[in-house]
Formats: structure tokens, C-alpha cells, sequence
């Protein structure tokens, strides 16, 4: 699919091997998802699989259930009443005889059904006397939670791909598995560029207080990601930038916040150039965050560039950071849902908007707080509704989920 919108970007910006034109921000979420291929698979013990992908689909080897239960308490009988009641099972253990027509046992619910069984009657139905039991005649099967019924030996319950919530765990358990075969999340590595930044504390004049050093490795782990370290690099000398994305190395991922745009003091195209990084997205057709880049280094790492402005910074990471860290996990694209969106803006004539929405469930509302720098919207906010140049008020756009 060829990029819908292209941007002039100055003539005083480096470039580099590949196209500099804007994709749409649809667009760009796909080619990030593409790019990478997914990590190697390694075993892990279930419960350090949340959060993680399956590598491989999950199968039970065994039927489920694994033998014929009682789903009541009662009497598990064969044929018509009244029954002669030959003994007791209870959950977790067996009674190895044969009921003939005419017998039956008493049963647990989860007990297991003697063979010969053609029905559970609850307790309720039953009438009891000395060592006989009479109740309805039942259909056959009723009460009876058949071996295999919910899947049979070998079936796949879930395929390659799925993010591990705790019903899988859950799920894995209940097939006897200790341990499931995951994609490993990929490592990230933060670098925070501007020397107006201070980390801590009231900033100075002049100063800005850095937003993105607390907001960065929070957001990585929503989105299945894990990060190595956090770094602020100063924006002089120039080389320093470089030196610390190269110092990187254990990073499938390096994030670069700042430096995106055209600035004296923005050296991520130039590094980009003399590394021969592959661009993959440079610059997307969405406001805020239009500079953000992803590109592929040549060891095989990849780079997200993301715009100084934190809301800017925010917008981008959900764009390109987001699916690229599920491509290398192995997990599809999350599919947007769609909502109508109420509320007052402008739509852009050849950019998608994006901006924070409340949620509740059926109708999204649009939040204030939403220029570049501000975060406020966003933080209240339960998603990013993309607004497309079409857009009126009420109609429907796909919203990005903040949870997390
Ligand atoms: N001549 C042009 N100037 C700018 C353009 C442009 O197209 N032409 N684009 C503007 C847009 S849009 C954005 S977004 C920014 C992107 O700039 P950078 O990625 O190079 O970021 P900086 O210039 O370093 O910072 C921008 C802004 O954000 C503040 N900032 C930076 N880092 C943080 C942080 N960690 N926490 C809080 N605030 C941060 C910084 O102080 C600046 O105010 O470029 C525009 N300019
Ligand atoms: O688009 Mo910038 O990313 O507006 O702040």
C-alpha cells in the first residue's frame, strides 16, 4: 500500500538512503508490526509467562476432562430405578467397578463416573432408603461432563501468537504443563536527549522537567516490553548521541526521545545516515508526533525515535513502539475498536488527529489537555481516538487502549 499523505520536510534536514515521505498513521502501525521478525522461543516456567506470547500453539495431550465427571452431587446410576447403591466416590479417586442396569454409586461433583453410568441424579431428585436409591428417570448422558467433550487429546486451545493473560495460565495448568514456550519480550533501552532537562525536583529557569524518563519504561511494560536501562545524554558535543545508541548493545530496542526534528542540537537523522540504518517510518502524517521515526540498525537492533514533546512522545510510542514490540513477540497487531466520538474539533484536511478520549464502552468523548506538551488529557483519558480528515462529530473512529 502506497503512503497516503506526503509532507515537504526542509531542505536543511539530513537524508538518508530511503524515502522521507510521511505514511499515513494507519500506515505506519503496519509497517512497524512488519518489520521485525519474531525473537527466538525459550521456555519459561508458568509463572513468569505473563505478559508473554506463545511461541507455539498450546495443545493438551490429554482429553478434557481427562475422564468422565460428575458435574452434580447425587448419584451416578445405570438404566431405570431404583438403584441398588454399591459404594462412594469422591473427587480425586476412582472406584474401578462396572455399574450394571438397576446399580448406582453415590458421587462428589468432579468425582469420576464408574463405566456403565448413564446419568448423574442430584441429590435433590433422589429418594433415599437403606442401601436403595429412586429419582426420575434421567436422559442419558444428563449430569455426565463426557471425556474429551470440552477437547479431545492433541487439540489446539490457543495458536502461536496469543498474549498469555491468566486464563491461558489457567488454561496450561489444566492441561498438566508446567512451563510454556514464549517469545521472549524484547529488551529496550531509553535514551533521554535535552540539555534543558532536569530529572528531579522544581526545574530552573528556563528549565523543563523531564516527563518522559517516568513515563517511558511504564508504558514499555504495557506494551510487552521490558526496559534494560534509562539514560539521559547530553545534546553537545555531537557524537554523544551516536555513542550511546552504539553503547546499547544489549538492547533489541533503542528508544531516542528528542532530537527528532530539524534543530542545531537534533542529530538523530544525521546518526541515522552514517550508521546506514534501513529507514522503516520517517515521519508519520499525524499530529502531534508527525517527526517520529523507526528504522533497523545494521546489527539487526531496531531504533524508535521519538518527538521531545511528551504527548507528542506518547502518541508516537502507541504508534510505532507498540507494534513493533508485538511483532517481535510474535503477537499480531491489536485490533482498534471503534467507537463513536463526540466532541468538539477540527479535523485535519490531510493528517490524522490523534486525541484523548473517555470511554465508556459504547460512546467516546473527546478530553481537553491535548497540545503536544501537555499531557494532562491523556493522563485522565481511557484511549486515543485517531481522527481521520472526514470526520464529524459522532461519527466513529478506531481508538487505541491506554490501559496499562
Ligand atoms: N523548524 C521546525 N521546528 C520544529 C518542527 C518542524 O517541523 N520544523 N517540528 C516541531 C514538532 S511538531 C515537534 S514534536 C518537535 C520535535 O522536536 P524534537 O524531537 O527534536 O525534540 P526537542 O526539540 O528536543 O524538544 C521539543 C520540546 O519538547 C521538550 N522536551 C524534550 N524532551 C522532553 C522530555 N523528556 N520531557 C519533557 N519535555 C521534553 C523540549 O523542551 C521542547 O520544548 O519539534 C518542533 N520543532
Ligand atoms: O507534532 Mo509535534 O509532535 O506537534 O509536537
Amino acid at each position: 500500500m502506497p503512503p497516503t499523505t506526503s509532507v515537504a520536510l526542509p531542505a536543511s534536514m539530513p537524508r538518508t538512503a530511503h524515502s522521507l515521505r510521511a505514511v499515513s498513521w494507519a500506515r505506519a502501525r503496519v509497517l512497524a508490526h512488519a518489520a521485525p521478525r519474531a525473537s527466538a522461543a525459550r521456555t519459561v516456567p508458568l509463572a513468569d509467562a505473563v505478559g508473554l506470547a506463545l511461541a507455539e500453539d498450546l495443545r493438551t495431550r490429554r482429553p478434557l476432562p481427562a475422564f468422565d465427571t460428575a458435574a452434580m452431587d447425587g448419584y451416578a446410576v445405570a438404566g431405570a430405578g431404583p438403584w441398588r447403591v454399591r459404594g462412594t466416590v469422591r473427587a480425586g479417586s476412582a472406584w474401578g467397578g462396572v455399574l450394571r442396569a438397576g446399580e448406582g454409586v453415590e458421587i462428589s461433583t468432579g468425582g469420576q463416573v464408574p463405566s456403565g453410568s448413564s446419568a448423574v441424579l442430584p441429590l435433590e431428585l433422589a429418594v433415599c432408603d437403606g442401601d436403595r436409591v429412586s429419582g426420575p428417570l434421567l436422559p442419558p448422558g444428563r449430569h455426565i461432563r463426557r471425556a474429551g467433550e470440552d477437547a479431545p487429546a492433541g487439540s489446539s486451545l490457543a495458536p502461536a501468537g496469543t498474549r498469555i493473560g491468566p486464563a491461558l495460565l489457567g488454561l496450561a495448568a489444566s492441561c498438566g504443563q508446567d512451563a510454556l514456550v514464549v517469545r521472549a519480550r524484547p529488551r529496550v533501552g531509553i535514551l533521554v536527549t535535552g540539555d534543558e532537562l532536569d530529572h528531579t525536583g522544581q526545574p530552573g529557569p528556563g528549565r523543563v522537567r523531564d516527563a518522559l524518563g517516568p513515563l517511558l519504561p511504564a508504558l514499555v511494560t504495557a506494551l510487552g516490553g521490558e526496559t534494560r536501562s534509562v539514560r539521559h545524554v547530553p545534546d553537545r558535543p555531537a557524537g554523544l548521541l551516536a555513542e550511546a545508541v552504539h553503547a546499547m548493545r544489549d538492547a533489541d530496542i533503542v528508544v531516542v526521545t528528542g532530537s527528532t526534528s530539524v534543530g542545531a542540537t537534533d542529530q538523530l537523522r544525521r546518526l541515522l545516515a552514517d550508521a546506514e540504518a534501513r529507514m522503516v517510518v520517517d515521519t508519520v502524517a499525524c499530529r502531534p508526533g508527525h517527526p517520529m521515526l523507526l528504522a533497523e540498525l545494521p546489527a539487526g537492533r531496531w531504533l524508535v525515535g521519538l518527538p521531545g514533546n511528551p504527548y507528542a512522545a506518547l502518541v508516537a510510542a502507541h504508534t510505532l513502539l507498540g507494534p513493533l514490540t508485538a511483532g517481535l513477540c510474535g503477537r499480531g497487531l491489536d485490533p482498534l475498536p471503534h467507537a463513536p466520538v463526540r466532541g468538539s474539533l477540527r479535523p485535519a484536511p490531510d493528517f490524522t488527529r490523534l486525541v484523548p478520549v473517555s470511554w465508556d464502552g459504547a460512546e467516546a468523548r473527546i478530553v481537553g489537555g491535548h497540545r503536544s506538551a501537555f499531557l494532562q488529557g491523556a493522563a485522565v483519558a481511557d484511549a486515543l481516538a485517531a481522527i481521520t480528515p472526514g470526520w464529524t462529530d459522532g461519527s466513529p473512529a478506531p481508538l487505541v487502549l491506554l490501559a496499562g
